[in-house]
């Protein structure tokens, strides 16, 4: 039996976290030196993008302390169940055949707040990614907590030498400046290419009378990476009607709309789907059976279902 290989050439083995990655094509991950700059807007939007035109997509939502992307795909009130047969976690499955896994979907409430030390949540994200059954997929993004510190460096880390690239988020201010700069130091310490810089909130278009107006100031993004060498991918403005859709899960049917907001974002797809034309047109592996399922929630036995 053959097994696979990752970039460090060590082997993958069985139960690891590469492990669980392998049919996965192509890894981006998402990254914000701050939290609050769209982060997970701009994870969740990549992965709409590519499932748009026809990829087989999945998003980890990594974020524990704040997990955002169940809600703006619509999913929030869904539960994740397990393959009585692996005991594998079995994603949630949004829009457009999306699989999602967030720790949001383990939470009893909306409002329930995740306060666990450094360890615990180094465990729980290690689990995640080791034990979800995510199959076969073209795309994976993974959305890091915000900052460079322990919960993103743990995931990071784990996924090192799996990971694709990094899509860097930022906001348009000067203070970000040098946050943008220690993402783009963290993502290469750990050998991740960076894939690019997102600037959101670039600008807001006047209803009124149709200005443009760069409220955080003009083009820093495009800036920084210019100086740290790195590719701009583009600007995101503020959008209400995005944040609309963003609140009420309709984050999809927002980009189905041709609106200068949603060009914008699909130009980062695009940027993205280009830079890594080769990995996705990669052969996919043989397909898989369909899991019979148990709901994470309830123990063995209390609640089964069949096919889904
Ligand atoms: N370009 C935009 N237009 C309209 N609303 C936006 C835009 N960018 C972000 N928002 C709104 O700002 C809020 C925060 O966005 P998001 O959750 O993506 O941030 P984040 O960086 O992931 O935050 P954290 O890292 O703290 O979890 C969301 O409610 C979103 O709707």
């Amino acid at each position: 039996m053959s097994v696979k290989v990752n970039i460090r050439g060590q082997a993958a083995a069985p139960g690891s976290l590469a492990h669980a990655l392998k049919d996965v094509k192509l890894k981006l991950v998402t990254i914000s030196g701050k939290g609050g700059v769209g982060k997970s807007l701009v994870t969740a939007s990549i992965a709409v993008g590519f499932a748009m035109r026809g990829y087989k997509v999945g998003i980890l939502d990594g974020d524990v302390y704040g997990p955002t992307i169940p809600k703006m795909l619509g999913v929030s009130d869904s539960t994740l169940y397990v393959d009585q047969k692996t005991g594998k976690i079995i994603p949630v499955v949004g829009p457009l055949g999306i699989k999602v896994v967030s720790i949001e979907f383990a939470l009893p409430s909306d409002d329930t707040a995740v306060i666990w030390r450094a360890p615990l949540v180094n465990q729980a994200l290690r689990d995640f990614i080791a034990q979800v059954e995510w199959g076969s997929l073209d795309v994976l993004v993974v959305d890091l907590p915000p900052g460079t510190g322990d919960a993103p460096l743990t995931i990071a880390q784990s996924l090192q030498g799996g990971l694709d690239g990094s899509v860097i988020v930022t906001i348009p201010t000067e203070i970000s400046r040098r946050i943008v700069l220690k993402s783009i130091d963290f993502s290469r310490k750990l050998n991740i290419r960076v894939a690019g810089v997102v600037e959101n909130m670039c600008c807001f278009k006047c209803p009124d009378n149709g200005k443009v107006y760069y409220i955080f100031g003009r083009d820093a993004g495009k800036k920084i990476a210019e100086a740290a060498g790195v590719p701009f991918l583009g600007g995101i403005p503020i959008d209400p009607e995005f944040s609309q859709h963003l609140d009420t899960g309709r984050l999809h049917e927002f980009l189905a709309k041709n609106n200068e907001t949603a060009k914008a974002v699909l130009s980062i797809v695009n940027a993205l789907e280009e830079m890594y034309k080769d990995k996705l047109s990669q052969q996919p592996p043989p397909k898989e059976e369909k899991p019979k399922r148990i709901s994470l929630l309830k123990l063995p036995g209390e609640e089964e279902e069949g096919e889904s």
